[in-house]
């Protein structure tokens, strides 16, 4: 294992297309760590995808899946995890995500459009005008993603070999206990 951490869990956070699935594996891998995707756990145990969870149970349902999944996996360590865009919405979970390190892959709407203008496994951004969505759901956000102890502002064309790289170096100036260093 990778000793940059300590053990301790790294959660990624941030906007639906920010990278947090894709980052979080290669982290997991460069750490040493196992990789959780809350959404797939809730997918794998709901037998459903995302899309028909929100549909038949509602988004007040999957935030109660999302925080269960959260709680759960916070019993462990040494887990690299991607959570889903809107887990930082509920007070409970901070209490989940502050036993961590918490890592904001920060990205503009445009950004977060390009990527997922052709994507329908967001039920969210099944709208008649995505980038306006994004950008309106960026602003109730950003305050909350913000309490992050790691900002990552994602530059256009950069790769999750090398965004996965940047979190990984920029990590030790972050790290809450200084005598784990
Ligand atoms: N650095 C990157 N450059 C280009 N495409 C990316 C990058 N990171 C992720 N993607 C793509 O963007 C989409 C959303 O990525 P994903 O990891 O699912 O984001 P999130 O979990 O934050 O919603 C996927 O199609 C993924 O392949
Ligand atoms: O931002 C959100 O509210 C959501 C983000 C999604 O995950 P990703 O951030 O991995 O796309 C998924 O949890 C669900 O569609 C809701
Ligand atoms: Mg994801």
């Amino acid at each position: 294992m990778n000793n940059l951490l300590q053990g301790i869990n790294l959660y990624l956070v941030g906007m639906m297309g920010a990278g947090k699935t894709t980052v979080g594996r290669l982290l997991a891998s460069e750490l040493g760590y196992g990789f959780v995707d809350t959404d797939e756990v809730i997918t794998a145990s709901a037998k459903k995808s995302i899309n028909n969870i929100f549909a038949e149970e509602g988004e007040a349902e999957f935030r109660k899946l999302e925080s269960d999944v959260l709680s759960q996996v916070s019993a462990y360590t040494k887990l690299a995890v991607a959570t889903g865009g809107g887990i930082i919405l509920k007070r409970e979970n901070w209490s989940y995500l502050h036993h961590g390190l918490i890592v904001w892959l920060d990205a503009t709407p445009e950004l977060l459009y390009n990527r997922l203008k052709q994507d329908t496994t967001r039920p969210l951004l099944q709208d008649s005008n995505p980038l306006l969505k994004i950008t309106n759901i960026l602003k109730e956000r950003e305050s909350l993603y913000a309490l992050a102890d790691l900002r990552i502002t994602l530059q256009e064309g950069e790769t999750p070999e090398e965004i996965a790289k940047r979190v990984m170096n920029q990590i030790p100036s972050v790290l809450k206990h200084s005598d784990a260093v």
